[in-house]
């Protein structure tokens, strides 16, 4: 049975680890950190993503602020509530929630942030600079992976790692900085997709697979090689009238099938999931420690 990378523990770990070195800024009565997270209309995953970024930001003592708007809102509008985030110099990161409405251009959006305050790590500046092995914000959920990589010690160097989905939130910057120098990464990797044949052949050669497609229980332990590390990424709600909320997640991994023949596996719930949502706070400090410093 394959060990088991606990991000949900993990992430306490490094939260109380965040929650420390504010409070030493805070003691030399420095203002807190302060996140900011736009969310437009009410898509029910969505408000539960944005909502417990707001309880994080609370149990590690970071001023948080939601700008709550409304779905129908025009994209100049949006843009102008960007421009106000942008020039608050009380704010030192914020996110905008994806996916946007259909009428509302992404890449617009995203241009429009503050790279210095682009904590999700999406602008082309911050994404431009992440594949030049440059420093810069990285996207929480890839980063979220590295770190659990390195704090379990997880070898990657030489390793061939098979990522499944290229979107530019999750499975593109993953290959990125998996393929970067330096540990964790120096891996040979294979960036995979819809478009993809005999993904099988990928699959069972990978020693590390990251699966970010969105497709439950898609992966099964006859496409992998025997003691390979397993991410999953993937998390779909799932209606269930029995379950309290209604529904439950699924990852993209067939965990019951998978776990017999990995030697590493991620849980979901409670694997890649709670480490993004922490890199996410880890980002915000990063641009924090810079205001403050200067
Ligand atoms: N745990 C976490 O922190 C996070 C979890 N997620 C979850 O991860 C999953 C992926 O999210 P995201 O990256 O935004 O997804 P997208 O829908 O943007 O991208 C999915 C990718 O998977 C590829 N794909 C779809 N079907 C197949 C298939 N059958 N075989 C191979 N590739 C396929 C697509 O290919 P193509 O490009 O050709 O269309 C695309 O590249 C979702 O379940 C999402 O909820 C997302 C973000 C954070
Ligand atoms: N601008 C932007 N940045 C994002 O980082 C971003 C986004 N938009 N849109 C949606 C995706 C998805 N995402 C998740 C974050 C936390 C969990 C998470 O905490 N998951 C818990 C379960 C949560 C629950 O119980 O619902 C877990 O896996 O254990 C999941 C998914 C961030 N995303
Ligand atoms: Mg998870």
């Amino acid at each position: 049975m394959a060990n088991i990378l606990d991000g949900l523990k993990l992430s306490k770990q490094i939260k109380q680890e965040i929650k420390e070195e504010v409070a030493q800024y805070v003691n030399k009565s420095f203002r807190p950190p302060h996140l900011s997270a736009v969310l437009v209309g009410n898509n029910g995953a969505s408000v539960t993503y944005v909502d417990n970024k707001i309880k994080d930001c609370h149990a590690v003592g970071f001023r948080s602020s939601l700008v709550k708007l409304p779905g129908n809102i025009n994209e100049n509008e949006l843009l102008q509530e960007i421009k106000k985030l942008n020039e608050d110099k009380d704010l030192d990161g914020f996110i905008v929630q994806l996916p946007l409405p259909d009428h509302i251009d992404q890449e617009k959006i995203i241009m429009a942030i503050d790279p210095e305050k682009d904590v999700d790590g999406f602008h082309p500046q911050n994404f431009g600079k992440m594949a030049l092995e440059m420093e810069s914000f990285l996207p929480a959920t890839p980063y979220g992976i590295m770190t659990m990589l390195k704090r379990y010690n997880v070898p990657t160097q030489g390793k061939n790692v098979v990522v499944i989905g290229r979107s530019r939130i999750v499975g593109r910057p993953m290959s990125i900085l998996m393929s970067r120098k330096g540990y964790p990464g120096d891996a040979t990797v294979t960036l995979t997709h819809s478009k993809t044949q005999n993904l099988q052949d990928f699959t069972k050669n990978a020693d590390i697979v990251i699966t970010a497609l969105g497709v439950p229980n898609f992966l099964k332990g006859s496409m992998i090689k025997k003691g390979a590390v397993i991410i999953d990424v993937g998390i779909t709600r799932i209606d269930d009238s029995t379950k309290e909320r209604g529904f439950y997640l699924a990852g993209d991994v067939d965990y019951n099938d998978v776990s017999e023949k990995a030697s590493w596996i991620t849980p979901v719930p409670g694997g890649v999931g709670p480490m993004t949502r922490a890199m996410l706070l880890k980002n915000t400090l990063i641009a924090y420690k810079k205001n403050i410093n200067g």
